[in-house]
């Protein structure tokens, strides 16, 4: 597991570490290991660093002044380092007048910036990082533009610039770096698991915050401890002990979906699943173990209740969801169970007063939140959106997207940020559901029911795709081997 913290929280505690060490000190660790993480990629993509082209683009604050400096270890190490100053009266002073004495080319005119761009094997991102205030400015998005046409590598300095560090989108006109690599210092930030795509992989440099920061505002599961989590019956388990997961979904236009959904449970944890719809005998058909009916009311028990896949937004499913929130049991929320709640204010009076685990995508979260003042759009912020759903609704929600966000009441929140985006294919949700729903009825809390899900299903897809689309079913065949993959990391 790691934490994630705000630009704010990391300038916070950067403030009392800045007051005990020489100045100068902390930008200088961070520009060492940034440029440890340069010349790592300049010898995997061009196999030296002497003579290696490196343009760093330096803007006007401190984020600037780590890529001069880091430019400064870079011409020490034999690379041809070419400035450019994006606010020429601005640039740091003091790790200009560093580069310069390292004999590295300054510019400051736009036209021969981007030839240099254009012919650079690597290029810094060091625009602007945690300060970073609405959409690139003038002549960024040249620079920025240059580098993608002619594909040179960008290695983002903190936060890929253009894209906003804390909520990870990318405002004004949409002009961003695209980074094949971040290095980040003291402690990562939102950006770096909600905007994946803009930051490539993350290194994080230590810069001695440790002690100084607080709790983090996010974290992440990794999969030890996602394997850590999964259930695994004992000598004195039998099949009823590990918890029956109950299924409702699917109907007579959509069996697909309660066959992916019972499949997953199947596959996800050991023990029981039960059917209750009218796809039960497709259910039954795929997979033999399930033990299905056709109504919920005669399902028998259940520890846990996945609901809402292929259900319909009827009056049948409507009594179907009041069922379940009323069997005092946890319950998933999927699909048109969130359609229905959201339409329903007594549905979701139940859906507060039991343990719910909701599973929105962007268009059901707009449905689950409209009845709120203020309705919390997750285009512009992800994490507050899922929060507040959370708290204002007293649900736990799984908001899916590339970068799954969960969100409890009380205002923990993990992200799993998607390795690619096989995963957005229909019925995949249908998959989630059965796994999260498997892993509620073994007792596991939503938060945690609902990070592990995400993430053995994310890892599903990239071991069913291979780099190529991936079916739900396929999806759904390749659980096996993603669980099988977590609990081998433990
Ligand atoms: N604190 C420390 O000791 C350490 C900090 N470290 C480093 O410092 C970084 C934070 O530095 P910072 O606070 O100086 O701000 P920074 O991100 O460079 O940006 C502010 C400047 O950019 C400008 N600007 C704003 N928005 C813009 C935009 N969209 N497009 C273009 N420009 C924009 C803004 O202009 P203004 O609004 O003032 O006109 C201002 O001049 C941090 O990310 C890390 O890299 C490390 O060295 C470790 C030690
Ligand atoms: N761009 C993306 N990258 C990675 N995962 C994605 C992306 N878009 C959607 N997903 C994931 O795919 C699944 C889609 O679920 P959902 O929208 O409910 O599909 P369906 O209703 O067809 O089953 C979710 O787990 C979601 O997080
Ligand atoms: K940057």
């Amino acid at each position: 597991m790691y934490g994630v913290w705000t630009p704010e929280q990391v300038q916070a505690a950067e403030e009392p570490v800045l007051a005990r060490t020489p100045e100068g000190a902390l930008m200088r660790r961070a520009a060492y290991g940034a440029a440890g993480v340069a010349l790592r990629m300049l010898g995997e993509r061009t196999g030296g660093v002497v003579g290696r082209r490196v343009v760093v683009l330096v803007g006007a604050g401190n984020n600037g002044g780590d890529g001069l400096w880091a430019g400064v270890e870079l011409r020490r190490r034999g690379a041809a380092v070419t400035a450019v100053l994006l606010s020429p009266d601005r640039a740091h002073p003091a790790g200009l007048a560093a580069l310069r004495a390292a004999r590295a080319r300054v510019l400051t005119e736009v036209e021969p910036a981007v030839t240099a761009v254009g012919r650079a094997d690597l290029v810094l991102d060091a625009i602007v990082g945690t300060s970073a205030r609405g959409g690139l400015r003038d002549p960024a998005p040249l620079l920025v533009g240059a580098a993608d046409t002619a594909r040179v590598p960008v290695l983002a300095i903190d936060t890929p610039s253009g894209v906003d560090p804390l909520v990870g989108t990318v405002p004004g006109d949409g002009s961003a770096v695209t980074a094949a690599e971040t290095v980040t210092f003291g402690a990562r930030k939102p950006v770096h698991v909600l905007n994946r795509a803009r930051c490539g992989p993350v290194t994080l440099i230590d810069i001695g915050l440790g002690p100084e920061l607080p709790e983090p505002t996010v974290r992440v599961l990794d999969a030890a401890d996602v394997g850590a989590r999964w259930p695994v019956p004992g000598p004195t388990d039998d099949k009823y002990t590990q918890g029956v997961v109950g299924i409702a979904a699917g109907s007579a236009t959509y069996p697909g979906a309660a066959v992916l959904a019972s499949g997953a449970a199947a596959l996800a944890t050991s023990g029981m699943v039960r059917y209750a719809g009218s796809a039960a005998d497709e259910v039954r058909a795929a997979w033999p173990e399930v033990v299905a009916t056709d109504h919920v009311s005669d399902a028998g028990r259940v520890q846990a209740w996945a609901v809402g896949p292929g259900l319909g937004t009827d009056d049948a499913g409507a009594a179907t969801l009041r069922h379940v929130l009323d069997a005092g049991v946890p319950v998933l929320a999927d699909a048109d169970a969130i359609t229905l709640l959201g339409a329903d204010a007594d549905l979701r009076a139940r859906a507060a007063a039991t343990t719910t685990l909701v599973t929105p995508h962007a268009g059901e979260f707009a449905r689950l939140v409209a009845s709120l003042d203020d309705p919390p759009d997750p285009a512009v912020d992800r994490v507050t959106a899922a929060r507040r759903a959370a708290a204002e609704l007293g649900v736990t929600v799984l908001l899916k997207g590339n970068a799954t966000v969960v969100a409890a009441p009380d205002g923990r929140v993990l992200v799993h940020p998607a390795g690619s985006s096989w995963l957005a294919t229909a019925g995949s949700g249908d998959v989630l559901s059965g796994v999260a729903g498997a892993l509620l009825a073994a007792g596991l809390d939503p938060v945690d029911a609902a990070g592990c899900a995400a993430f053995v299903h994310a890892r599903a897809a990239e071991l069913g795709s291979a780099g190529s689309p991936v079916p739900a079913s396929h999806v759904q065949a390749a659980l096996s081997d993603a669980i099988r993959s977590v609990r081998e990391a433990v």
